[in-house]
């Protein structure tokens, strides 16, 4: 065992060929470029429901579907990921959605505030991801803190200032363990500078540095863990709020698209 690193996820290996590749193994499908990638399954369902989304693929793992979507959004046709909870089912439907041929990509989700002055109405722009969770070290050298991509944060961003969105950019918590959010580890990520805990970005960040696709990504703050209990604050119930920001999210992805 003698120069083997501390931790198994310290034996970081960027080597390509995997033995399983995406591109091997799934068909480029006639797909959206512009793709969003979103953590609202009640949104997704409610225009699968409505006839305003069509499946192009299935993306079927043992716990079902994660489809990938057509639909109008943000102004133009786009990809509409259904994404799946925690780092590595993100991290594995976004390497699937790139093996489809989505190009460019804007991920919107949930997170919980570490910080009072964060209401969820108040957007947050990811700009870094404190890397508390597996999948990110497999793509990237394992370090502590991810920034994410500037060029497409800053194509969010012009999206969220044009439509006169509340917003500030900054560092979130991603974290394989949401009931294990203690007050000693919310002060300590706090210190180091995060606004909010989520359970992907720091995954999805390294996935697309990894594999070269320009990835955005912008949550609310649905519940809050900035006092002393927690405060849900009616988190999936915000339907404008969620629905708002898949909007926002397409007109990103298509910019961004766009630039390529
Ligand atoms: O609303 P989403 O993006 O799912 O946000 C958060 O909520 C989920 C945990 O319940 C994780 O996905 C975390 O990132
Ligand atoms: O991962 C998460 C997301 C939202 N809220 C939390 O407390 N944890």
């Amino acid at each position: 065992m003698i120069g083997r690193p501390p931790l198994p996820l310290l034996d970081f290996d960027p080597g390509l060929p995997a033995l399983i590749e995406p591109g091997e193994q799934i068909s480029r499908r006639e797909v959206p470029e512009a793709c969003v990638v979103t953590f609202f399954g009640d949104a997704v369902d409610r225009m699968r429901s409505a006839g305003r989304a069509a499946v192009v693929a299935e993306n079927r793992w043992e716990d079902g579907p994660h489809p990938l979507l057509r639909t109008e959004l943000g102004g133009g046709e786009v990809s509409l990921l259904r994404c799946g909870v925690g780092a590595p089912m993100a991290a594995g439907l976004l390497e699937e959605t790139i093996a489809l041929g989505c190009r460019a990509f804007v991920v919107c989700g949930g997170a919980g505030a570490l910080t009072a002055d964060l209401p969820a109405d108040h957007l947050l722009v990811v700009g870094s991801a404190v890397r508390d969770e597996g999948t990110s070290h497999h793509y990237v050298r394992p370090g502590r803190v991810l920034d994410t991509d500037e060029g497409a944060r800053a194509v969010l961003e012009g999206v969220l200032r044009e439509r006169g969105l509340a917003f500030r950019t900054g560092r979130v918590w991603t974290t394989d363990a949401p009931y294990r959010e203690t007050p000693a580890k919310i002060a300590l990520r706090r210190e180091e500078g995060c606004l909010a805990v989520e359970m992907e970005a720091a995954a999805l960040a390294a996935v697309a540095a990894f594999r070269g696709v320009p990835l955005a990504q912008v949550v609310y703050a649905g519940d809050d863990l900035s006092g002393p209990t927690w405060d849900a604050r009616g988190w999936r119930t915000r339907t404008d709020l969620r629905e708002g920001l898949l909007d926002v999210a397409a007109a990103a992805a298509l910019r961004l698209a766009a630039d390529r």
